[in-house]
């Protein structure tokens, strides 16, 4: 291949390796926060993967960051243990917290769309990030209703309602220390 076409194509190319090296690393952040896990009686546990995917998502914004959520759920579907107490496996996907985790990657878009153009109106960062959190309840508490043949009053108490006050907690330190790092790690737009 010729210089000229060498660069072309790098060009083109969407990702640079420290783009792939970034959501490799933020693969692994979720995986480790995945096991900062509390059991919940009825059987959701609280976890601090929403955390790492907010992270995710602000710092590397939203197509960086829903490939490192897709790279971590892969991991997780062939069975490395990644997901909440080292669990792991295809069949945690059509299990009851199933649709928490395939609502991950759209969770980490929307949230890396509202940081990206948060400077588009008033509040639109914060928009995204409770759009891309409620979507992630929404999801996950269809998949519960399905699969555990609750009511949706069941589903939103197993699914919803412990998880409020973390969930609040949680978003606002992911951006307040997610908005800093983005600001530090090279190669990212502040
Ligand atoms: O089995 C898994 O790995 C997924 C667990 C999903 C837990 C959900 S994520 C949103 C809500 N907040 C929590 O802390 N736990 C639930």
């Amino acid at each position: 291949m010729s210089q000229t076409t060498q660069a072309a194509s790098a060009s083109k190319s969407r990702f640079s390796v420290r783009d792939i090296c970034y959501a490799g690393l933020f693969a692994a952040v979720i995986a480790v926060m995945a096991q900062i896990s509390i059991p919940m009686p009825l059987g959701v546990p609280m976890t601090m993967q929403t955390f790492a995917i907010t992270l995710a998502a602000v710092v590397l914004g939203s197509k960086l960051s829903a490939i490192a959520t897709l790279v971590y759920l892969a991991l997780g579907a062939v069975g490395v243990p990644v997901l909440a107490n080292f669990s792991g496996g295809f069949d945690k996907f059509v299990g009851p917290t199933g649709g928490f985790l395939i609502s991950f990657p759209l969770m980490a878009y929307i949230i890396g769309l509202g940081v990206e153009h948060r400077n588009a109106f008033k509040g639109a960062f914060v928009t995204a990030v409770v759009v891309g959190t409620l979507v992630n309840y929404v999801v996950g508490v269809a998949l519960f209703v399905v699969v555990a043949h609750s009511t949706i009053a069941v589903g939103i108490s197993a699914c919803v309602l412990p998880f409020i006050p973390t969930a609040i907690i949680k978003a606002v330190l992911a951006c307040a220390i997610g908005l800093n790092l983005r600001k530090r790690i090279p190669g990212l737009k502040a």
